[in-house]
């Protein structure tokens, strides 16, 4: 079994209470409340922004071109394309994707970005990757999910 094999088998049962989350399941069926969609919107433009700003200390720690190019990508990749889906989350919402860029950081928010902020403070590019990998990774498995 590959490492990360391993750790989507270990992580299962955190991944099975994501995708039983209200607002993973709203997402799949499409039935969701305007103000959840707009609270994800604004939580997650904030978030990003970290992710962002903490790709660009792992460019900082990285030791060859290949790797700053795998992360500069990652950063294009956030700014020009998850645009898109807050975008359609937007229209779904009926609201102007500039009001929900200046939210408040909710508790959950903030603590995610902590942690990204201290693995970029404290840790090296590998704590980096680790503090930043569980989000598109269980996007990817909720995105799995839903295809399936
Ligand atoms: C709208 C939206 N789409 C995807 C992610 C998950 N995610 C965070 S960063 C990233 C790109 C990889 O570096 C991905 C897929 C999110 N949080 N918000």
């Amino acid at each position: 079994m590959k490492f990360s094999e391993e750790l989507v088998a270990a992580g299962q049962p955190i991944l099975h209470e994501i995708y039983q989350h209200p607002f993973v399941e709203g997402i799949g069926n499409g039935d969701l409340p305007k103000e959840a969609l707009t609270f994800y919107v604004g939580q997650d433009y904030n978030y990003l922004n970290a992710f962002i700003k903490v790709y660009a200390d792992a460019i900082q720690k990285s030791q060859t071109r290949a790797d700053m190019a795998i992360f500069a990508k990652q950063i294009d990749f956030i700014l020009n394309s998850e645009i898109h889906p807050h975008h359609n989350f937007c229209n779904v919402a009926g609201v102007k994707y500039e009001t929900l860029q200046h939210e408040p950081q909710a508790p959950g928010t903030y603590l995610y970005n902590e942690h990204m902020y201290r693995a970029a403070r404290t840790g090296d590019l590998i704590d980096i990757v680790a503090a930043m990998t569980p989000c598109p990774w269980t996007y990817l498995e909720i995105a799995n999910r839903f295809v399936k």
